[in-house]
Order: C-alpha cells, then structure tokens, then sequence
C-alpha cells in the first residue's frame, strides 16, 4: 500500500551515530552454582510492564506502598544525610538493586567481585525463600559478610538482553548477510557467483528469540553461580533502607541501587495496537515483514530497524521531527552516513513534521499517519502504509517506585542525580544511600553505560571515590556499515572551544586508504578525530564503515585513560587490518605540543 501523497526526497539531510554492544561478563559464567536457591522465573509477562500496563503495574504499587507500614526503627527520615541515625544497627542486606538489567546485573557482578554477598529476590513463585528473606534470616550467598540483593519484577537481562540490544543484533545479523548477498556488485568484484538469496521469516524470528534466550540463561547463571539468589518481584521503596518487594515482603539493605530502566516512548496521539501499529517491543518478534513500513523517528532504533527492513524486503519511510536524519549525532559523518545507509535503499522520508495521530490497520483500511509540521503544526501529509513502527526514544520507568518515600521528585520521568549517581531529592540534598543508574536516570541510555554506572557505584559504597566519564563511553549504531563515536561532535566541540578559549583541529582517514577494507571490498568509510592542537587532547572520534562499533574502542580507551595523540601515535597496529584506519588518523594530527 502507498502513500496518497507523493513523497519526495529532501538533499539537505544529514545524520551521525553512536552506539555499543551488550555487555558480557563471560568471565563470570563458567562458575559451578553455589546458590542454594533454584533460580525460577515467574512467568510474569512483559506486557505487565509495557506502556499501556505501566499505569496498572505503578497503581498496583501504590496499593503496595500504601498497605505496607514502615516499622519505626527501620526507616531513616527522608533527605537529610544525618538522619541516618534513626536506621537500623543491622540490614538485612548490604546492597540492594531494584531492577536485574545489564545495569543492575553489572552492579551485583562487580559487588561479588568486591567480595558482597548476593543474595537475589524473586517472589511469586518463591514464598519459601521470601519467607526466609523477609524475616531477616538469610542463609544465602557466599562466606563474605557483606550481603547484596538483586530484585526483579519481570525476568532477568531487562530491556537490552529481552527486547533490546540482543534481538536486534541478531536481527542485525542476518540483513547484514542478506544485503551482501543481494549485492551482485559487491559479490561480482570478489568474483562471487550466488543463486539468488532468500529467507524464512520464523527462521530469522527463532535467531532472535534464541540468542535473548541464551543470553538471558547466561546471565541468570552467572548470578546462579556466583552466590545470587534471585526473587522476582516489584520492588518498592518505602524509606531509605527500606524495599517491599513483591506483595509482602519488605527487606531492608545498607544501600540500594535503583536500575529499572525504561520503556518505549509513545507520543500522544499515537495508538499502538501490536501488530500494524508498533514498537521495538513488538518489532522484534518479527511477526510479520510489511511491504510499507512508516518509522517514526530516525535515531538509533528507526536507523537499525530501516537495515533490517529494507535487508528483508521492506520499503521504509521514515518520519523525523527534527529538519534533519539522524539528528544529534556528527553532521559530516551523518551525511556520509545518509548517502550510503539511507539514498540508495528503498527509503524515503519526511523530515520537520510530527506523527500527530497514527491510527492502526482495520477492516481491510491501511494504517494512517497524519504529519503537522514540527514548527507550525499546520497539517502536511497523510501517510497510508502497510505499518508503523514507533522509535521516539525511551521513558524511563520509574512509576510507583515509592520516590514520594524518599521524597525524590522525577524530572520527566527520570531520577535525578549527581555525576556519582547518588539520588537528588525535591530539595536539591543527596538522598543518603540511594544510587540510581541506567536509563532510569536518563544520562546515556545504552548498556554498558548503565553497567559502568553500577560498578562505579560499587565503587564508592565500598570506600574508593569514582567518578564515571561519559565523555568516554562509546556508542555504536550497528547498520551496514557501522556507526561509532566517542566524546564530542564537531559542533559540540567548537561550542566547548569557544566557551572555554582553545582552538580545536580536526583529522581524517578514509577506508579507501586502508587495505583490509579494500582487500573486503568495503572501502566506503570515514574515521573523524576532533582534538586540541595545543595539547593533543582527544575531544572526540567518530567513525562510518566496517566494524566501526569494534574500531572505536582504541580511542575511548584513549579518552578515559588521558591518552594524548603525540603518545598513541606511536602505537603499533598490526597489518593488515582496519585498525590501521585509527592509527592513521592519530598519525596524520598535527600537535604541536
Ligand atoms: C531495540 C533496542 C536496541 C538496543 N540496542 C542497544 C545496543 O545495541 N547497545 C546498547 O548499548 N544499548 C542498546 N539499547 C539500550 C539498552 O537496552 C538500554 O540502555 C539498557 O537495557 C538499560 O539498562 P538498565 O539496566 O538501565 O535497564 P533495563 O535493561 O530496562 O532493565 C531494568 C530492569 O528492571 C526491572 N524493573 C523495573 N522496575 C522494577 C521494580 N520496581 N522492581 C523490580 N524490577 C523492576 C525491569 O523488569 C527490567 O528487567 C537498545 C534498546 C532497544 C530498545
Ligand atoms: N545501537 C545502540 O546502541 C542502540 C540501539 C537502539 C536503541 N538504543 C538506545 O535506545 C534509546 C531509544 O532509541 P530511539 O531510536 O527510540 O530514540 P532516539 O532518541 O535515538 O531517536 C528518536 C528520534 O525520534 C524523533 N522523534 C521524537 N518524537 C517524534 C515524533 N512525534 N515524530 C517524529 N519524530 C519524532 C527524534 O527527533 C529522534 O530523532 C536511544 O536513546 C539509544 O540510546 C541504542
């Protein structure tokens, strides 16, 4: 089905990237289980967590919260950092993180690590051990004294390992096969000869669902072996030390982490139905594969998605609020980035126009999407396509979390807090004990940022100061070709330099030059350096091309070890590979310093 209006192409736009991949802790995983407790999930479906049941999951919590007293003597008296006196001599635990995501998960590895005890929660299914837990008698975990809690209310790996990075990736990895093998320039300049390429939608479905799978049972047996008892249930804070979880229970811990992470967001206006209207939630399932399919929003989910897509068949319009594709990321790597990625695949797209009303498939009727300009909101198009998938960024889920416990205000949903992920309360003072991280927080929402804020916490509440570096965390988008940056954008970095009175410089290497690029037939890349000629400092690097996601990590590692280029410059890459692309453009800077 088609637009009833004709949708031409605009040459002005231009995008730019980042991203990451899932991480591992494999390290962790060849451990014999220790756990006395058999590790069972609840069976608790997402949908009880996605939007639309997010109002139901935060009343239901509030009926929690408001059934449940606080014993005195067990609560500290919220927001003032010398009220911990009224807590109780002795916790049940020492740590305790809501929320068994990448962030939460990287937290309680890292908290075994430093020789905490885990001891999970998982409810439902697990009165016995509840019992046991709430009744401040736990027998769990490993021969430390110290103790830590992991609770979670749906099932372990949160959105990166169920509805995220992983399935995506998998989904990833089969139009990134499919495209070359639909390329016959590509195959004919290797000198390939391949019958024509096809695919079997469950097939590629089962891929994704089965690595989630996987990956999820490695992450449960991870905590398994090192000591973790997991509980399922919502966690609720009823006072700093203090957490329900589940119906009944309250437990009480020394700290908490909250890390519960987030859910799609949908504007108003827009009715999601599951199936022709839709989120990532939904679209990974890869239930079906439209002809037409609207994305709204071309940031990191409408971009990877449109490579899925149109890898499969698809034909992508995408609709963008902002005047350009890809908006936020380095506009020159963008615009490369649109010339391969977006101009030659079966994509258009409206950019400065809002999805204001997009109304699902029925009776035979194609799914409609009504745009309003960005500025005006003067009505523009309607859209009629086969679906829409729904990539306007993430809420944070934080709902009937018992913030009015601790008396912590969200701002648009998010917690806030300090560059130490310390909870702020509604008066501006550290809420004593309290952490948050990951996308709860809304400082960087990728994965290993959310794990890095967590072992940074674990950090500080077994006694050494830290203070983690966004600036270095890398970010990927994993299209074909890949995406990379770390640090700042050009634009970002000249606002810096003029506020702060530096020059800056820029450097560029392109694939062309690089001979296992060209030896792959892939020599369509860019690597970007922006840095400080007076003292060889790295501001940021952004790269486009093959394994771009795997490249980027030689210059964050730069940036967060305060490695300057007259130093790395001298470091030896092996020949040939790609990497040599970084160490040209550290090469070709020019220092003076
Ligand atoms: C389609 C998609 C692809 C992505 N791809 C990438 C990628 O390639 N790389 C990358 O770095 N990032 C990616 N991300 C982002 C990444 O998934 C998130 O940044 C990451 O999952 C955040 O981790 P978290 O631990 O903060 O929260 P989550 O992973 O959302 O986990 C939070 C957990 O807390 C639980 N919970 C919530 N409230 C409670 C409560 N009250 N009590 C108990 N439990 C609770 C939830 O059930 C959930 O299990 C992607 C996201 C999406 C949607
Ligand atoms: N590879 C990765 O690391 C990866 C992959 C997927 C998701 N993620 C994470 O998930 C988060 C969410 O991703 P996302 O792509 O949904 O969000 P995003 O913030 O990356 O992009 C959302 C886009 O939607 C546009 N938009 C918002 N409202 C709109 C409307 N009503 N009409 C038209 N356009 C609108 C915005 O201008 C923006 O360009 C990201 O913050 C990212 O950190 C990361």
């Amino acid at each position: 089905m088609h637009s009833s209006l004709s949708l031409s192409i605009a040459s002005h736009t231009s995008p730019a990237i980042a991203g990451s991949s899932h991480i591992s802790h494999s390290s962790a995983f060849g451990f014999v289980p220790s756990s006395p407790i058999n590790l069972r999930f609840c069976g608790l479906r997402r949908e009880a967590f996605g939007f639309s049941a997010l109002k139901h999951s935060a009343s239901r919590r509030a009926r929690l919260s408001g059934r449940t007293t606080p014993r005195s003597g067990n609560v500290v008296a919220v927001s003032s950092p010398s009220d911990n006196g009224t807590a109780p001599k002795s916790f049940d635990y020492d740590l305790l993180i809501i929320g068994a995501g990448v962030g939460g998960h990287g937290a309680a590895l890292h908290a075994v690590e430093k020789g905490l005890r885990l001891v999970g929660l998982m409810c439902v299914r697990r009165r016995r051990e509840e019992r046991r837990v709430s009744g401040g008698t736990s027998v769990l975990g490993s021969s430390s004294g110290l103790k830590t809690a992991i609770v979670e209310g749906d099932v372990v790996g949160g959105t990166c390992v169920n509805r995220g990075c992983v399935p995506s990736k998998a989904l990833l990895a089969v139009s990134g096969r499919m495209r070359e093998l639909q390329s016959e320039h590509h195959l004919k300049a290797l000198g390939l000869q391949v019958a024509a390429a096809g695919y079997d939608r469950q097939g590629v479905a089962d891929h994704a669902n089965n690595l989630a799978s996987k990956i999820r049972n490695n992450l449960t047996n991870s905590m398994k072996a090192l000591g973790v008892d997991i509980l399922t249930g919502v966690g609720t804070i009823l006072g700093p030390h203090k957490v329900q979880v589940g119906s009944s229970n309250t437990v009480t811990s020394k700290d908490i982490i909250i890390a519960t992470g987030s859910v799609p967001f949908v504007p108003k206006g827009i009715e999601v139905d599951g199936k022709t209207v839709i989120t990532s939630d939904h679209a990974l399932k890869l239930e079906f594969v439209p002809d037409w399919i609207a994305i709204v929003g071309s940031g990191y989910i409408g971009l990877e998605f449109s490579d899925v897509y149109t890898a499969l068949g698809s034909e992508v319009t995408f609709v963008e609020a902002l005047d350009q594709l890809m908006p936020g990321f380095d506009p020159e790597i963008g615009k490369l980035a649109q010339r391969v990625l977006i101009n030659p695949r079966n994509i258009d797209y409206h950019t400065g126009v809002f999805a204001s009303k997009i109304t699902p498939a029925k009776d035979g009727k194609p799914v409609t999407i009504e745009l309003i300009d960005a500025k005006t909101k003067e009505p523009k198009d309607t859209l009629e396509v086969d679906a829409a998938l729904i990539a306007t960024g993430r809420a944070p889920f934080t709902q009937g979390l018992g913030l009015e416990n601790i008396n912590v205000v969200t701002q648009r949903g998010f917690i806030p807090v300090d560059e130490r992920m310390r909870v702020i309360d509604a008066n501006g003072k550290l809420v004593p004990h309290i952490y948050c991280i990951g996308d709860a927080n809304g400082k960087m929402m990728l994965a290993h940022a959310a794990s890095a804020q967590g072992i940074s916490v674990v950090e500080q509440v077994t006694g050494r100061d830290h203070v983690l570096n966004h600036l270095s965390i890398p970010a990927a988008c994993f299209t074909h070709p890949e995406i990379s940056m770390v640090g700042l954008t050009e634009p970002q970095a000249r606002e810096k330099a003029e506020k702060e009175g530096f020059e800056i410089s820029i450097a560029k290497t392109s694939f062309k030059a690089n001979t296992k690029a060209l030896a792959e037939n892939e020599g369509e890349g860019l690597a970007k350096l922006i840095y400080r000629p007076d003292n060889g400092e790295i501001l940021g690097v952004h790269i486009f091309g093959l394994h771009a996601a795997d490249l980027i990590h030689e210059a964050s590692n730069a940036i967060a070890l305060g490695t300057r280029i007259q130093d790395i410059k001298f470091a030896v890459h092996a020949h040939p590979t790609l990497s040599e692309v970084l160490d040209e453009l550290f090469k070709s800077a020019k220092v003076s310093h």
